[in-house]
């Protein structure tokens, strides 16, 4: 047995036993065990099951997913989004559910070919969709994002998006677009965002962030020049907090809360953090 869990590329769908996980708009199936559940148990509850996917193996046992079309009613049972499993409980299976849910979105909305819409074919032994019309293959879609902690000695560049909980500031953060190295990128989402010019980009690691399909890449930069414009629409407020007095902060397992929580740590000479990944 391996411990842990281990992505895969697929699984056989008729091989019985294993754990499932089942999904739909709601979210995450869950009982008071958790969104774990024994496999045959769950494929016997009527569920409107749109499409199954083996995902990987957690502690050597396979898991499934179980694409739904509509949230079913199952006694003891309720629906949870995946922001609600990464706020809280075992990151373990929090990392099944973001992989199960990227895998699904994906999936879904891959049955036709985007080239010339002819119905795709899974590829055997491969994580991938085939058009048979047109030879084109397509893969999980990761989308790269950046994200920085700007920083003038004790004090953090913070903003909030009017999406935001009411009184989260955060770092700034925005995906990468073609053309972009990872520096371009961030250094234009600063200038737009806040209009501020950086310096002494630093990587410090890295996140998958699966709503829907990020890849987050954490930076940090010095303050270069520039006073604060908040971008209209985007940024609602954004200021300069000293380490001391820091407003509410994104979520723990967030790496814009490492890049913050890093800082400050460092500043302070308290024990540093750990990305959770
Ligand atoms: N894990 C973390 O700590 C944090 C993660 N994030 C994530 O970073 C990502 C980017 O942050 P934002 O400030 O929202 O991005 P942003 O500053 O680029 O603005 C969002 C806009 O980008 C466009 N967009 C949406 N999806 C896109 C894609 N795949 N490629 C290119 N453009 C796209 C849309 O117009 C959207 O309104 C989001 O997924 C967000 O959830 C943001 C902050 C913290
Ligand atoms: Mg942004
Ligand atoms: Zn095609």
């Amino acid at each position: 047995m391996t411990p842990g869990w281990i992505t895969t590329t697929l699984l056989d769908n008729d091989a019985p036993g294993g754990w499932a996980v089942a999904r739909s708009r709601e979210g995450f199936l869950h009982d008071t065990n958790g969104p774990l559940f024994p496999r045959e148990w769950l494929k016997r509850q009527d569920l409107p099951v749109f499409a199954e996917h083996g995902i990987g193996h957690l502690d050597g046992e396979p898991v499934y997913l179980l694409e739904l079309d509509s949230p079913a009613d199952v006694p003891g049972c309720s629906w949870q989004g995946l922001r609600g499993f990464m706020l809280q409980g075992d990151h373990t299976l929090y990392k099944v559910l973001g992989y199960a849910a990227q895998i699904g979105t994906w999936a879904r909305e891959h049955r036709f070919c985007g080239s010339c819409g002819q119905a795709m074919v899974q590829v055997p032994r491969e994580r991938a969709m085939y058009c048979q019309a047109c030879d084109l293959r397509s893969y999980p879609r990761i989308s790269p994002s950046m994200i920085v902690l700007v920083t003038r000695g004790d004090d953090i560049l913070l903003a909030r998006s009017p999406r935001f909980v009411t009184g989260v500031y955060s770092t700034l953060a925005g995906f990468a677009e073609p053309g972009e190295s990872a520096e371009d990128c961030l250094i234009r989402e600063v200038r737009e965002e806040v209009q501020l010019e950086v310096k002494n980009i630093q990587y410090m690691g890295s996140q998958c962030w699966p709503f829907p399909h990020s890849m987050m890449l954490g930076f940090h930069a010095e303050y270069a020049g520039g006073d604060i414009v908040p971008q209209a629409d985007e940024i609602e407020d954004a200021q300069w907090f000293n380490i001391h007095e820091l407003p509410p902060l994104p979520a723990s397992r967030s790496i814009a809360r490492y890049l913050i929580d890093l800082y400050v740590a460092r500043r302070l000479g308290h024990a540093e953090p750990v990305l959770p990944g």
